[in-house]
């Protein structure tokens, strides 16, 4: 039997945990707060940023959302994250991406204060993630919801061989990073990688977001495997659907995530999470 993973249910559980923990810190005076910033009108992203809104305000996090013109000049969208640097009240922040064109994505993450820095973007936290560094810091919203949809199936990942498919900064580098960290074994490609069959074959977790539909068909799952589906595709009709050819690989599979309801749904749970433990932490330096 086929476990299908419900990142729907996954996402439920994790912020019922997320809005008990912003209930104690409110019953102590302290309110998490979340600044989202969106430049541009991006119909997509324009649909991510309110769903991130409700659901912070659902949870009893402070939401703020700052929505910027795409004609914002680099150094006065700086200046934008710059002031929330500053504000006691804000935990978490975040600029959605991407931005438009002439912005200088990384340099705007740059510019987010490292322990407000809610997506795990900056190259700090990116660093300390990459060398396992042990301790309190973000990371990528994305790979970190994977790695509780792993943990949820309650199978041993030690020594196993994982594949990561996707290079992108948000979800294929962290992710390969978080499964190595969780000792297995890590193969990275992406859509132009050579032999990509002979590798997915092998993979016993197997991670694909790379935006192509379906580039992933049943005959390249290794019977067993578990598969974890992070594309956000249309098909021919225009549904929303995955890089995974979910009806055929989930008789081959042993646990398999769905699009929709699969990955996004832990995305935005794990952004409210980390912005409860920013703030937690916040809270901890300020009483040392
Ligand atoms: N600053 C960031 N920008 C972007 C991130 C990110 O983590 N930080 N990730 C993606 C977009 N994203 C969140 O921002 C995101 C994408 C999709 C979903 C989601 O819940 N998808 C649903 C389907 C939604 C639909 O019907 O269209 C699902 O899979 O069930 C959540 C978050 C890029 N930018």
């Amino acid at each position: 039997m086929t476990t299908i993973i419900d990142g729907k249910k996954l996402a439920q559980n994790l912020n019922d945990q997320t809005k008990a923990r912003v209930a104690t810190l409110r019953n102590q005076g302290i309110v998490p707060g979340l600044a989202v910033i969106i430049v541009g009108d991006d119909p997509a992203s324009a649909i991510y940023v309110r769903n991130k809104h409700r659901k912070a305000e659902q949870l009893g996090i402070k939401s703020v959302v700052r929505r910027l013109p795409a004609t914002i000049t680099q150094a006065d969208l700086l200046a934008v994250v710059a002031d929330y640097n500053q504000d006691a009240t804000i935990h978490g922040i975040l600029v959605q991406s991407p931005l438009p064109q002439g912005l200088d994505e990384a340099a705007v993450i740059n510019a987010i204060a490292p322990d407000k820095d809610v997506d795990g973007f900056h190259p700090l936290n990116v660093g300390k993630m990459f060398a396992n560094v042990p301790g309190h810091y973000p990371v990528s919203c994305t790979p970190r919801g994977i790695m509780t949809m792993l943990e949820s199936l309650n199978v041993p990942l030690r020594g196993k061989h994982a594949l990561v498919v996707g290079r992108s900064n948000i979800v294929g580098r962290p992710m390969a990073a978080l499964l190595l960290n969780a000792d297995m074994t890590v193969t990275i490609t992406h859509k132009c990688g050579a032999n990509l069959h002979d590798l997915a074959i092998a993979a016993d977790v197997l991670v694909v977001a790379t935006g192509v539909t379906h580039l992933i068909k049943a005959e390249d799952v290794k019977p067993g495997a578990i598969v974890i589906d992070v594309g956000m595709d249309r098909d021919e009709q225009g549904h929303l659907t995955g890089d995974v050819d979910f009806d055929r690989v989930k008789d081959r599979a042993a646990a398999i995530s769905p699009v929709p309801g699969g990955v996004g749904p832990m995305t935005i749970a794990t952004l409210m999470r980390q912005t409860v433990d920013l703030c937690e932490w916040s809270e901890q330096r300020a009483n040392q």
